[in-house]
């Protein structure tokens, strides 16, 4: 038995966070057994990644590498066993990141994510992918008002352009797994919508 793997994906302010916990609820109250987890993160490795890749400076490749170590731990410590034993796997964040904050933000080239992702999971893929698209504006004033930011959470306007471009181009890449979720809306009308989406998975 083999359980399904639900990536939540968005710039930073988007509302993804926000929704894991609704989904982990609606799920449970369907009989899945629920992991939830994130990048980079997700194992006791991973976070001490996590704090080095959000406040240190360092290069964009060892940026890069850093996240495609921090996942590769978190697929052999975390993903992979648990759907093996038949649970769901959330995780807040996993390669369309990469993709879209290291070759879309920071102009890393696309085939170097690649070549990444075919080294680290070759085989493995979300079963469906949330991704929560806001405009910039809407982003920035969410994060404005809840935190403290960090690395990437200081970039400008324009960083977090290319990454929503590289995830917009992204969901039209792999529509077969793609969801994209107008994050605009209140946080009722998205649940009734996350609702139905996951309904066709269950
Ligand atoms: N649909 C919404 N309407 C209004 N406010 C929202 C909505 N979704 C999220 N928020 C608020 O926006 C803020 C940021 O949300 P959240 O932490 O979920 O974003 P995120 O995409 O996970 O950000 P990050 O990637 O930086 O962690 C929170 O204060 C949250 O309550
Ligand atoms: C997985 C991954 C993440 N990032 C960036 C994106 C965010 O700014 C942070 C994680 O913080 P969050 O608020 O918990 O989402 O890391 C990245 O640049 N590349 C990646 O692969």
């Amino acid at each position: 038995m083999q359980g399904k793997f639900i990536t939540f994906e968005g710039i930073d302010g988007a509302g993804k966070s926000t929704h894991i916990g609704f989904v982990t609820d609606f799920l449970a109250s369907r009989g899945k057994q629920i992991v939830s987890s994130r990048e980079p993160g997700g194992t006791p490795l991973g976070e001490k990644l996590r704090d080095l890749l959000l406040h240190e400076k360092m290069h964009l490749e060892t940026e890069a590498l850093l996240m495609f170590a921090s996942r590769r731990e978190h697929i052999a410590q975390v993903i992979a066993p648990n759907l093996a034993a038949g649970k769901w796997v959330l995780s807040d964040r996993f390669t369309d990141a990469s993709f879209a904050y290291q070759s879309g933000g920071r102009g890393l080239p696309r085939a170097k994510m690649e070549a990444l992702e075919a080294w680290v999971h070759p085989e493995l893929q979300p079963d469906l992918t949330l991704l929560f698209d806001v405009p910039l504006e809407v982003a920035r004033q969410r994060l404005d008002a809840t935190r403290t930011l960090d690395k990437f959470e200081r970039e400008q306007a324009d960083f977090f352009a290319k990454c929503r471009a590289e995830y917009l181009r992204r969901a039209e890449q792999f529509p077969e797994r793609f969801v994209v979720v107008d994050s605009t809306r209140s946080i009722a009308d998205i649940q009734a919508s996350l609702a139905q989406v996951l309904e066709k998975l269950l």
